[in-house]
């Protein structure tokens, strides 16, 4: 379904179908930036695909439930650094934009990620 600046936040961001493709653009982004594709080099990438659409599905008031495991353990021993933290929010900006993804939604989304920044970050 195509995103439209209307209807619930989940909606403008196309569903389960639209935020499917945009975990797909992003994981291709991922896999092109060595700053973060090493980080992935033990993933199973068709979880890691599912888990991370389901829990975007939950963070936009959509028809979710997430199944996976909560940020701070998923991220714990990863060793994630604050510039590899921004690097994946732009991944995520420039998927969003490719997508057409109204900007009012776009900013609500990264409003809710960043305070999971604790979480990922380093520990
Ligand atoms: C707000 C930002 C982020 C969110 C919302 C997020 C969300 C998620 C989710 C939902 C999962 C799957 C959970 C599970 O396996 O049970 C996951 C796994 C993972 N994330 Fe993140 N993540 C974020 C940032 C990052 C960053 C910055 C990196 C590294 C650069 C990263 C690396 C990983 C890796 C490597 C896994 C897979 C772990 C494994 O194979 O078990 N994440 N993340």
């Amino acid at each position: 379904s195509t995103p439209r600046a209307t209807g619930s936040l989940y909606a403008q961001f196309g569903e389960t179908a639209g935020l499917s493709a945009l975990v797909d653009s992003l994981l291709e982004r991922f896999a092109d930036d060595p700053r973060i594709a090493p980080k992935f080099a033990n993933t199973n990438i068709p979880r890691f695909r599912r888990l991370f659409v389901e829990h975007l599905c939950v963070i936009l008031d959509g028809p979710c439930t997430y199944t996976g495991d909560d940020m701070r353990e998923v991220h714990t021993g990863l060793d994630i650094s604050e510039a590899q933290f921004n690097a994946v929010v732009e991944h995520l900006i420039d998927a969003m934009q490719a997508q057409d993804i109204p900007q009012t939604a776009q900013n609500r989304l990264i409003a809710r990620l960043a305070p999971m920044r604790k979480d990922i970050i380093y520990h």
